[in-house]
């Protein structure tokens, strides 16, 4: 699974996040270690990467069931500050699949199991005229 330039999971971006997700059932994970560079306030993860990391977790459920998506909607609860230094997981599970919807929660949780961000997503599955028409070329 995994687009090469994609901002978060992406190999070959060198300016990407390089998260590495995996499949566990219909579910998806990722760990994520937070550096300096992904701060906002000092020592604190950017919300921007938090929600990039969760909207990822949330494309990679229909990915997992070789659907192509996008985000129509995403709601994000920040719960505790990600540190700088602190490591992560994310994870993404669906909740309700109809033929053109996806409903996925996603969680990031720091080692000690502590909740540091929720989100909801709806995933709007896109047909082949579609992904043509946004331009999105879809991996083999
Ligand atoms: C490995 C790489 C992973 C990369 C992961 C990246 C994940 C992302 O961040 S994707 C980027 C962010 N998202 C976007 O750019 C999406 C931008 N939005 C769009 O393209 C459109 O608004 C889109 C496709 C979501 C919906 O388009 P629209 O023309 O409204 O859809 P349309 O095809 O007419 O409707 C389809 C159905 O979905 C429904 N629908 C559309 N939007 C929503 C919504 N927000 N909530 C619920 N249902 C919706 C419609 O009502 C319709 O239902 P029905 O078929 O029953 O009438």
């Amino acid at each position: 699974m995994g687009y090469d330039y994609c901002f978060v999971c992406g190999d070959k971006n060198p300016h990407g996040l390089k998260a590495k997700f995996n499949a566990d059932g219909d579910s998806v994970w990722a760990s994520f270690h937070c550096e300096e560079r992904h701060i906002g306030w000092p020592n604190v993860q950017h919300g921007g990467i938090t929600s990039a990391l969760l909207d990822e977790a949330c494309a990679y459920v229909p990915l997992n069931m070789d659907l192509v998506t996008v985000t129509a909607e995403l709601n994000i609860s920040f719960k505790t500050p990600v540190q700088v230094g602190e490591t992560v997981r994310i994870e993404a599970h669906p909740t309700k699949v109809n033929k053109r919807l996806i409903l996925v929660e996603a969680t990031m949780v720091n080692q000690a199991g502590e909740l540091k961000a929720s989100a909801q997503a709806k995933m709007l599955v896109l047909s082949k005229t579609q992904q043509a028409a946004m331009g999105i070329e879809t991996q083999a």
